[in-house]
């Protein structure tokens, strides 16, 4: 039985009181060494972190569940709590328990959640780690925002419903919070996957947050940021700032500005084309996609910056053509290329050490780092100043290099220092004349003690004399057992242990306050002197982040340029015309993961609006066509961010949003089917063509029937060839009746991959020719996946029959009927399926046979003896 709340111990009242306030988080509640977890919290803590689940009695329920670990381990557990989706409050002694009176005072410090981590282990350094905001207006309109609180970037957006989801998944933020009665419409339209976590009503006012985001910036409008008007995605940022100050996260001083994403800004490209091409990730982990690929930048912030540009490629000719001249540059100006890199991979993570800065999380070593990447700042900035490129001296102009700060912490900071502050040792001498006298005195006191521990061994003829420390009666001498008899009478003991005694004298009293009245002061005028280097840290942070962006943009050119000389690729050139040619196109993805001895074999392909606006792709099964398609939308998404594509020449037009639809396959979600998805995501194209889209359809209407597959496929072909806005199409398919398009529209074109049948084998050729293809080679890739042979003869038997008589295209009613009446008069299978799983049956036992045969303990008679088991087998 539960005793009564009046009789529990202080301490677990104060936890409870505390919990209370923080009921959906695992609270960790410092005890001593300790962080424990009590009740609930420790069943999840034990679970999560396999650490040991005891009871206690606790003075209030006898048996209450208790887990705890050591404090050093903090950042490991709180890691795992964090990754297993668990809110995590910290709750921290917040007074020294040796002066405290009564109960320690005891406050929640830190509330880690997955979107407001700031712990080096929580992060990876190649992602942002985004919290989301989201208002949800009436009118089905969309605020956003984005904050990735370790570095400091924050973005506003607003939008529809499909705007709001693209951002989702292109920011995959790792915890998003929005109002409270939309939990239900989160899931339903944005799936359930994200992690999210619900918010009041009222702090999605419009007047709050705007209140909200000006005490947080301390300005009296927020024009600066070019925002205003945003009164959503004001909304919503409003939110983040509420939420993380309601999850202890009062310093925020590093977010310093707001920046809009406009819709209008960016080639669109919806989810489904995000994912389908495999852009940042992979359909499974592991997977290489584009991003995998053009990934060789030098720091993290390179990286991070990388996969945006991935998601968010430009439609701005002038600034993509500023990336592409600077690529060109960096290609032939090796030597600075070189150098900048070198220089900016000797920077560090700049962006994420500044934002350490005014929660005061960041360690000695940091700040040292922080001054040799400002260093590194100085040097790319001369580099950039030097040169003949417009862009580059740019951005070599918007660089700070805070000489001030960067010397001073040179000055203030030892070369090598611990990392952690709190035990001091981080401070130069020379810094302050008072730290420099302590410091004098300790030393002394030190070196004294060591000739008094030579003196009193000389006097005293105890040649074991050791002169040791404990934090419970400070300095001692140490005797062993074996020259206790030697002790003069006038040194007191202390302690007596298993081999040894300790004694204390006036003399080592006297010294001893000496030395720790020294020590002690020696780190609070070291902690002093940190803390006062940080506080003007402060002033820094945002010309500091800009530099961040500036090197994370110099990153990323100089991995174009590296990619472009490693990978062959070529500049592309953007215009404002309509064609759209590449020769020699190659898969960016595919062609570096090929089994070794395989060459990509590239192609050329134009698109262009007078004569060839829609391609009818055909061709056999594993030839190449979504290869061939998917590279058509890669070398169009690279040459908009700025990067050379893997090409011999490329004339792109400028366009405006690539659509991609993959055939159904594996693209179900919640409860539709997959042609439903399928239908869905293609109206969604449909509805949304510019003059300047791209569009990529990949067996579209594979979901359902042939003939309703055919007829939904062909009439969506003949859409976008007559709507006005004439978008250039790619559209494989396996329905060689699509074919017949050619002569009924203008702009239509037949084009096929080839191979070549050698016998009853197919060999691809992987090249791209004008007309049509016949047939599919299904039951060849069946062959190749490994299908037993009589399956094949089979399948075989089947199409032949099938195929027997000419099916007329044009007479859809009448074919389906000629199909029904073939199936019917099949002839029955030469062979009962059950035969050939008796034989499997028996090919699996023989394998699991020799499979367990270790051949190496074999002896000659046992091998004779296994091979009689299998010829019986095989009887
Ligand atoms: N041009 C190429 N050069 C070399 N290998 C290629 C080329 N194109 C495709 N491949 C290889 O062939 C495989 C199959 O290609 P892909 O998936 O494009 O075929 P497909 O014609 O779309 O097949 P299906 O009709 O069965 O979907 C690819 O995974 C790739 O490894």
């Amino acid at each position: 039985m539960a005793k009564s709340k009046t009789e529990e111990t202080p301490m677990m009242q104060q936890h409870r009181a505390i919990k209370q306030k923080y009921p959906d988080a695992v609270l960790l509640f410092r005890v001593g060494d300790f962080y424990e977890t009590f009740g609930q919290d420790a069943v999840i803590a034990s679970q999560v972190l396999g650490i040991t689940l005891t009871k206690r009695n606790n003075g209030a329920a006898s048996s209450l569940e208790l887990a705890g670990f050591p404090h050093h381990s903090i950042d490991t557990y709180l890691h795992k709590l964090v990754k297993a989706g668990y809110r995590v409050a910290v709750c921290d002694q917040l007074e020294d328990p040796k002066t405290a009176k009564g109960v320690v005072k005891r406050g929640v410090t830190e509330m880690v959640t997955p979107g407001t981590a700031l712990n080096d282990k929580l992060l990876e350094h190649h992602s942002n780690n985004f919290l989301a905001g989201i208002h949800f207006s009436d009118d089905d309109q969309y605020g956003l925002a984005f904050l990735d609180i370790s570095t400091g970037e924050f973005f506003i957006a607003e939008g529809d419903r499909e705007y709001a989801d693209k951002l989702l998944q292109s920011f995959k933020p790792a915890e998003v919070v929005f109002q409270r009665q939309r939990q239900k419409t989160f899931k339903e339209y944005f799936g359930g996957r994200m992690y999210t976590y619900t918010l009041d009503e009222w702090i999605f006012d419009a007047v709050y947050a705007e209140d909200t985001l000006l005490k947080h910036f301390q300005t009296h409008s927020l024009k600066g940021f070019g925002v205003e008007e945003m009164k959503k995605g004001l909304i919503a940022a409003g939110s983040i700032i509420h939420y993380l100050k309601d999850t202890e996260h009062p310093n925020l001083q590093h977010i310093t500005s707001l920046q809009r994403i406009d819709r209008d800004d960016f080639l669109w490209m919806d989810r489904f084309t995000i994912r389908n091409l495999e852009l940042v990730y992979g359909s499974s982990e592991g997977d290489h996609t584009l991003l995998s690929v053009l990934d060789n930048t030098v720091s993290p912030m390179g990286a991070r910056l990388l996969k945006r540009w991935i998601v968010f490629p430009l439609k701005d000719m002038a600034k993509i053509n500023e990336r592409l001249d600077l690529v060109e540059w960096l290609i032939k100006e090796t030597d600075t290329r070189n150098k900048l890199s070198q220089a900016v991979k000797l920077c560090g993570d700049i962006e994420r050490l500044v934002a350490k800065i005014p929660t005061k999380r960041i360690n000695p070593r940091e700040v040292l780092q922080l001054a040799r990447g400002l260093k590194q700042v100085d040097i790319i900035k001369q580099l950039c100043s030097g040169t003949d490129n417009e862009y580059l001296k740019r951005l070599g102009d918007a660089l700070n290099p805070c000489p001030y700060i960067a010397e001073k912490i040179f000055k203030e900071i030892i070369d090598n220092p611990p990392a952690l502050a709190s035990k001091g040792g981080m401070i130069n001498s020379g810094v302050e004349a008072g730290l420099d006298e302590l410091r004098a005195i300790s030393h002394s006191g030190k070196e004294y003690l060591t000739k008094l521990q030579q003196k009193e061994a000389e006097i005293t003829g105890i040649s074991s004399l050791k002169i040791g420390f404990n934090n419970v009666f400070g300095y001692y001498l140490e005797v062993t057992n074996s020259h206790k008899n030697k002790v003069p009478e006038s040194w007191m003991r202390k302690q007596t242990l298993a081999n040894a005694e300790r004694y204390i004298t006036p003399e080592l009293k006297e010294y001893e306050e000496k030395i720790t009245g020294a020590e002690e002061k020696i780190l609070a005028t070291e902690l002093r002197i940190y803390d006062a280097l940080l506080n003007e840290l402060f002033d820094y942070l945002s010309p500091v982040q800009t530099n961040g962006n500036i090197l994370a943009v110099i990153d990323c050119l100089s991995c174009f340029a590296q990619n472009a000389l490693y990978f062959q690729y070529k500049k592309p050139q953007l215009h404002d015309g309509m064609e759209w040619i590449v020769k020699e196109g190659r898969h960016p993805v595919i062609e570096r993961h090929l089994p070794v001895g395989e060459t990509y074999i590239h192609n050329d392909l134009e698109l262009n609006k007078s004569e060839q606006q829609i391609i009818i792709l055909t061709g056999p099964n594993m030839s190449g066509k979504s290869a061939l398609l998917r590279q058509t939308a890669l070398i169009t998404l690279m040459a908009h961010i700025g990067s050379f594509v893997p090409a011999t020449e490329a004339r792109i037009s400028l366009t405006d949003k690539i659509f991609t639809r993959v055939g159904a396959s594996d693209n179900l979600s919640g409860g539709e089917s997959t042609f439903m998805v399928e239908m869905n995501e293609t109206a969604s194209i449909i509805n949304n063509i510019t003059p300047r889209s791209l569009i990529l359809l990949d067996e579209i209407g594979r979901g359902t029937s042939t003939y309703d597959g055919i007829s939904i496929a062909w009439s969506i072909a003949e859409h976008l060839h007559n709507t006005p806005h004439q978008p250039k199409t790619l559209f494989a398919t396996h329905y060689h009746e699509l074919n017949e398009l050619e002569i009924k529209l203008e702009r239509v074109r037949n084009y096929h991959i080839t191979n070549k049948e050698i016998g009853n084998k197919i060999i691809f050729l992987r090249k791209l020719a004008p007309g049509g293809s016949t047939h599919s080679f299904g039951i060849h890739v069946a062959r190749m996946a490994g299908m037993p042979p009589s399956l094949i003869d089979r399948a075989n038997e089947i199409l032949k029959h099938l195929e027997s008589k000419h099916v007329d295209d044009d007479d859809q009613p009448a074919a389906q009927d000629q199909t029904k009446e073939k199936v019917k008069s099949l002839s029955a299978p030469k062979f009962q399926l059950s035969i050939f799983d008796a034989h499997s049956q028996t090919f699996g036992d023989i394998r699991s046979l020799l499979g367990a045969i270790d051949i190496n303990r074999l002896t000659p008679v046992e091998a004779l003896l296994k091979l009689q088991e299998i010829k019986d087998m095989l009887k």
